[in-house]
């Protein structure tokens, strides 16, 4: 039994706007284990960042509660946190756009260029620790990001669709990289993604959500070892969980709306 590191138990969240309450989640449970690489995939709209914004404990839910298991360091969060867009500062080079979440955080400069270099050739950033954002490829811009993101060396890493802005190929290659870096780091992640493929190339188990409000419709588990490699997207045990995603997604969507 692998040890639980999130436990989010029955969550609702809902907004009071000018045209009176609305719900966004309803009701999701989840688990995620030490170690472990989960992903939530759902239609657009249907409350995924509302989801991670809780997670991140930028926002409490409604009623339900979320608990954090393992230990973190005195007045840190317990998660980092990377977003769609990069945000990395163009005056910044490679290695202080990497160590800034840390120093934001309180290291001090030095110490965080220290332990961003320890991590450049896992991040196959090596050589380019002086170079300027503007000389880095979509690809490599996001691996800086995610650099930021692992460095700060907290319990979870919540990753809000990484990879949306790469061109296909780009995209796949990180997909194959991410996977075994997450096994090799041994990081718990929390990936919120569109893609279907991705989510069930890279995950231990798939969470689908609804239409807003979102609700858990269906739980995927993915008992393949990681890493995986692409032999993998051959597998009867692959094709069958993205045919069948892609109907939940599509055609349950389709008929959510049809009912509304
Ligand atoms: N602070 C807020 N006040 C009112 N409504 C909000 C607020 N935050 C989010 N919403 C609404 O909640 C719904 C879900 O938004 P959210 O951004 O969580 O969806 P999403 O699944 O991440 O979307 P996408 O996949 O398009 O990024 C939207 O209808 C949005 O307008």
């Amino acid at each position: 039994m692998i040890e639980p590191l999130l436990v989010v138990d029955g969550i609702s969240k809902s907004f009071s706007t000018r045209r009176g309450t609305i719900s966004v989640i309803d009701e999701i449970s989840l688990q995620v284990g030490t170690g472990e690489f989960v992903s939530v995939i759902g239609p657009s709209g249907s409350g995924k960042s509302t989801l991670f914004n809780i997670l991140a404990e930028q926002l409490r839910p409604t009623s339900g509660s979320v608990r954090f298991l393992g230990s973190r360091q005195p007045k840190t969060p317990f998660s980092a946190y990377m977003p769609q867009k990069d945000l990395l500062m163009p005056w910044l080079t490679v290695e202080d756009n990497a160590a800034l979440g840390l120093v934001l955080g309180g290291t001090r400069k030095r110490e965080a260029r220290d332990r961003v270099r320890q991590l450049l050739s896992t991040f196959r950033l090596e050589g380019r620790e002086k170079a300027y954002p503007f000389e880095l490829s979509g690809g490599m811009r996001q691996r800086v990001a995610l650099m930021r993101t692992v460095v700060q060396q907290r319990p979870l890493l919540l990753l809000d669709e990484p990879f949306g802005a790469l061109d296909y190929l780009t995209r796949t290659e990180l997909q194959f990289w991410l996977s075994e870096l997450s096994v090799e780091q041994g990081l718990t992640v929390v990936l919120i993604t569109h893609d279907v493929p991705e989510a069930l190339f890279l995950s231990d188990r798939v969470y689908v959500l609804s239409d807003r409000p979102a609700r858990v419709q269906m739980v995927l588990e993915q008992p393949a070892p990681r890493p995986r490699d692409l032999s993998y997207l051959e597998t009867e045990a692959f094709t069958h969980d993205e045919r069948l995603l892609l109907a939940e997604l599509t055609h349950g969507g389709l008929r959510q709306k049809a009912t509304q």
